[in-house]
């Protein structure tokens, strides 16, 4: 019984041997004495000197099951997760039939369980049908495995609807997460954010404010009911203002943002014609990106999300206004984030890993996302040395609409554990990409 990882390096560079045994860690040897642990006979895997860490986790992913298998399932998406390090994602409730029922929530609880690949925790509507007219059950929801409320996809366009949902979520102890966006400011057909690439192309653009505005309103409505509020991500400079004044004065405001608004503005996007560059919020100006990473660096941003969002190719081919939002991202943020930001020395490897594991671990009260004896062993083995191209040819997620195709990334991981169980693949001595479950 039991699997020892031997040959392992924490995020700080110190040697470490980890022994998983019945779900859990169980033992973990730290510096030279990792080199000598007994391994009594059970199995071993060799990490190779490369990083160890707990399993990452994504608190914003689209699964799509039910509903719209075509684009991901939970299988696939499980897949796509472990292949890219994540052990536990939080899923979003726009699926068909949207998650507004106890009963549907079970089923991907279920489903998720049954795929065995990830930890899934799905998130409930805030509002039935999320048409932002009539709340959703929240207890029933969260006796069916709801970890929190949203209408992802969706802002919630009536100030009174979210301040009485706030009320309801604060009174289980649940958090509101919230997808910001106030549709009597966006301008018709917009795809992309107001900036230099909308007047390049004379197009109507999406302007900032309709993100902003509902992060103002909704940190004074999280302020006038105690409810833990998180915003989805984030883009904009504005936002970033609101919820460092927010967490000023003791509101109990978190964020998330996703690895393409730190890394790419309006202006890298190549043409008007690629819908792989659409997403939901829009890639923003430069300014906006250096306030996003001045805003993680102090705090005011808490978690990295990937806001993986799959659809398929054919839909992605409508051309740039029918195409739907959103890119695929659980099998490129770590490298993107370990590239561009650790390997360039802006930011520390603990840094960064501490915003995918305990961090939002602790936001949201799970109990995973860290090394400790006792914790699930939900562990990732990545090589920070070996380089490969973006290709979404080969992710294991059935969407490849990704604006990073072609970049050249470190990073990559190897090994990934869950609950004691190797979930994927790809050391020489499991074989290549190999999925067990
Ligand atoms: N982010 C996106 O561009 N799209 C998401 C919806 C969302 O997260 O708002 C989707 O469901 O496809
Ligand atoms: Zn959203
Ligand atoms: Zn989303």
């Amino acid at each position: 019984m039991g699997i020892w990882i031997v040959n392992g390096r924490t995020a700080e560079g110190e040697k470490i041997a980890v022994l998983a045994e019945n779900g859990v860690i169980v033992d973990i040897v730290r510096g030279d004495a990792a080199d000598a642990v007994t391994t009594d006979g059970r199995e071993v895997v060799d990490a190779g000197g490369r990083l160890l860490t707990a399993g990452l986790i994504d608190m914003h992913v689209h699964f799509r099951e039910p509903g719209f298998e075509y684009k991901e399932d939970i299988e696939t998406g499980s897949r796509s997760a472990a292949k890219g390090g994540f052990t536990t994602v939080a899923c979003m409730p726009n699926t068909r039939p949207v998650l507004d029922k106890a009963e549907t929530v079970a089923k991907v609880v279920a489903r998720g369980e049954s795929v065995g690949l990830t930890r899934v925790l799905p998130y409930g509507c805030i509002s039935i049908g999320e048409l932002g007219r009539e709340l959703a059950d929240y207890e029933a929801l969260r006796d069916a495995g709801a970890i929190g409320f949203t209408d992802d996809g969706v802002g919630v366009q009536s100030a009174g609807m979210m301040k009485e949902a706030m009320r309801r979520a604060a009174a289980l102890g649940m958090p509101i997460i919230a997808h910001c966006e106030d549709d009597t400011l966006l301008p018709g057909g917009a795809a992309f954010s107001v900036g230099e690439f909308v007047k390049k192309h004379g197009l109507p653009g999406i302007p900032n404010e309709s993100e902003a505005i509902h992060v103002g309103r909704d940190i004074l409505l999280a302020e006038a009911t105690g409810v833990h509020y998180h915003v989805c991500h984030v883009s904009t400079e504005q936002s970033a203002r609101l919820i460092r004044l927010g967490k000023q004065v003791g509101v109990n405001v978190t964020a998330e943002v996703c690895p393409h608004h730190l890394l790419l503005s309006d202006e890298d996007i190549p043409n008007a014609t690629d819908a792989n560059w659409k997403m939901n919020p829009p890639l923003r100006s430069p300014r906006d990106v250096e306030a996003m990473i001045a805003a993680v660096e102090d705090g005011t941003i808490d978690i990295f999300v990937t806001d993986h969002a799959p659809h398929s190719e054919e839909e992605k081919a409508r051309g740039v206004e029918r195409a739907p939002f959103g890119i695929v991202g659980l099998e490129t943020a770590f490298p993107l984030l370990y590239t561009k930001f650790v390997a360039t020395g802006r930011w520390t490897l603990p840094f960064v890993l501490e915003r995918l594991t305990s961090r939002p671990a602790q936001l949201f009260g799970l109990p995973t996302g860290k090394l400790e004896i006792g914790a699930p062993a939900d562990l990732t083995i990545i090589d920070l040395e070996e380089e490969r191209k973006v290709d979404p040819a080969t992710f294991a997620s059935k969407g490849k609409n990704t604006p990073f195709a072609g970049w050249h990334l470190k990073g990559w991981p190897k090994l990934t554990m869950l609950g004691g169980d190797i979930v994927w693949s790809e050391l020489a001595e499991k074989g290549s990409d190999e999925f067990v479950s």
